[in-house]
């Protein structure tokens, strides 16, 4: 592939942990937008809510995406990033979008097994609450999600059978 590859979705779709296997197989550089944006401010994505806020870190955020154009890599952005701005247009215009989609339970059910506390936006919440914010905020981002040019639905898939699902249809979109 000549353009970037961005991986989006609602936190716990698996941007991250898909992306870092995707690229290994495509043997393409990996870059997560959250950890570069961490190297490049020298804070932890958390510090930096509490100290600046959202609407700062949404501004950095944009910042960043633009300067990954033209990189042929496999780039995991962070689950809001399509839904600020003109994010998507700007995804879609430099590069090959993929949605992870799954459903509200299923990130749910991923989601409280991690470490909330890295997420400054899952912050706090109890179970219940979790699931009635993703189920909302999930609603609410679909829109942008889905003008992805290209979704994977996950259903139960194991990771390395949805790595070779999106594989395969890599391979088509750049005959
Ligand atoms: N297909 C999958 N099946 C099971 N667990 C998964 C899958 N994809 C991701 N996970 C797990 O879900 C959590 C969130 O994944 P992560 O890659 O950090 O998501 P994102 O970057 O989209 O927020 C991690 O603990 C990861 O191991
Ligand atoms: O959905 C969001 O608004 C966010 C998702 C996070 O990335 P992941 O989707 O990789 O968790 C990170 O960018 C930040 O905590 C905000
Ligand atoms: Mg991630």
């Amino acid at each position: 592939m000549e353009t970037p590859i961005f991986l989006i979705g609602y936190m716990g779709s698996g941007k991250t942990t898909l992306g870092k296997k995707l690229a290994r197989k495509m043997d393409m550089p990996f870059i997560d937008l959250d950890e570069y944006i961490v190297q490049e401010i020298g804070m932890t994505i958390p510090q930096y809510f509490q100290i600046n806020g959202e609407d700062k870190f949404r501004a950095l955020e944009r910042q960043y995406l633009h300067q990954l154009a033209g990189k042929q890599a496999i780039i995991s952005t962070g689950g809001g990033t399509p839904c600020f701005y003109d994010n998507m247009a700007w995804i879609n215009r430099h590069g090959l979008s993929i949605y992870l989609a799954h459903s509200p339970k299923g990130l749910w059910s991923r989601l409280i097994k991690t470490d909330r506390e890295s997420r400054p936006i899952l912050a706090g919440k109890s179970p219940e609450e979790l699931l009635d914010f993703i189920t909302e905020k999930l609603a609410e981002r679909s829109p942008y999600y889905s003008q992805a040019q290209l979704s994977i639905n996950q259903l139960n898939s194991k990771i390395d059978d949805i790595v070779n699902e999106i594989m395969s249809h890599i391979t088509v979109a750049s005959r």
